[in-house]
C-alpha cells in the first residue's frame, strides 16, 4: 500500500501523521492569504477588524464547547486531562476580556457584531458536541487542531523578519507564542494517547472532524478577508 509514507507508526502519532497526510489542506488552514498578510504587513484593517469582532463571537461559543469537552473528560477519562481542559477553559476568561479592550482599541462595537455564515456555521459545529454521544476522544482531537490552526497562523506573524504592523503583535503574540504552543502540544499528547486506544470507528470520526475543522477555520478567514 503506497500512502505517500505518511501512516501512522510506532514513531509518529495519529495526529503528526494526519497532518502530514492532509498537507494542503492543512497549509490552506495556517497559510491562509489573511494571516501572511498580516505577516507581510499588507493586512486590510477593516478585514482584521471584521475577524475581531468575529472571533469574539465565536469565542464565546467556544466557552461551551470547552465546557462539553470538560464534561466528557470528567466521565470518560482517567487521569490528569481534566486539569489541562480546565486550565484552558479559565484562560478564556481572560481571552475575553482581551478581545474587549481590543474591541475599545480598534472601535468595533462588539454588541453591534451579528454573525456572518461562515462563523455561524462553525458555531454550529462547535455545538454539536454537546451530544452526549461525540465521545472524548473525538471532542479533545478536534480541540486540539482548532487551537492548532491559531497557534501554528500566528506563529508565523512573529517569527524572524516579519512586518507584522506593532499594533497586531499583541494579537499574534496571544496564540503564536511559545507557551501557546506548549499548550497545544499537551492537548495533542492527550489527543494521541485517546486515539491510540480507540476503537476504528471512532478514529475515523475523530479524523473527520479534524479535516473539518480545517475547512471551517479556512471559511473563517476567508470570511474576514472578504470585501462585503
Ligand atoms: C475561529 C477560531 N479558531 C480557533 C481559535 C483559537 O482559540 C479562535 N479563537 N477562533
Amino acid at each position: 500500500m503506497d500512502d505517500g509514507g505518511v501512516e501512522a507508526g510506532k514513531d509518529t502519532s495519529t495526529t503528526a501523521a494526519w497532518v502530514a497526510r492532509h498537507r494542503r489542506l492543512y497549509e490552506r488552514a495556517t497559510r491562509h492569504p489573511f494571516t501572511v498578510s498580516i505577516h507581510d504587513g499588507t493586512v486590510d484593517l477593516a478585514a482584521f477588524r471584521r475577524w475581531l469582532g468575529q472571533d469574539y463571537m465565536f469565542v464565546k461559543e467556544f466557552v461551551a464547547f470547552l465546557a462539553s469537552v470538560l464534561l466528557k473528560c470528567c466521565r470518560q477519562s482517567e487521569g490528569s486531562d481534566m486539569e489541562i481542559i480546565l486550565g484552558g477553559l479559565a484562560s478564556l476568561s481572560d481571552e475575553l476580556s482581551w478581545f474587549k479592550k481590543e474591541a475599545d482599541k480598534w472601535s468595533v462595537g462588539l454588541t453591534e457584531v451579528s454573525p456572518l455564515k461562515s462563523n455561524t456555521l462553525y458555531c454550529r459545529f462547535l455545538q454539536s458536541f454537546s451530544e452526549p454521544e461525540i465521545s472524548y476522544t473525538v471532542a479533545i482531537t478536534t480541540f486540539w487542531i482548532i487551537e492548532t490552526v491559531y497557534q501554528d497562523s500566528f506563529a508565523l506573524c512573529i517569527e524572524e523578519g516579519n512586518e507584522t504592523p506593532p499594533e497586531l503583535l499583541g494579537t499574534c503574540q496571544r496564540w503564536g507564542s511559545h507557551e501557546f504552543k506548549q499548550y497545544c502540544q499537551s492537548l495533542q499528547i492527550i489527543a494521541d494517547r485517546c486515539l491510540a486506544e480507540a476503537p476504528a470507528d471512532v478514529v475515523r470520526s475523530a479524523e473527520e472532524a479534524f479535516l473539518r475543522v480545517l475547512e471551517l477555520e479556512i471559511g473563517f478567514w476567508e470570511m474576514s478577508s472578504s470585501q462585503t
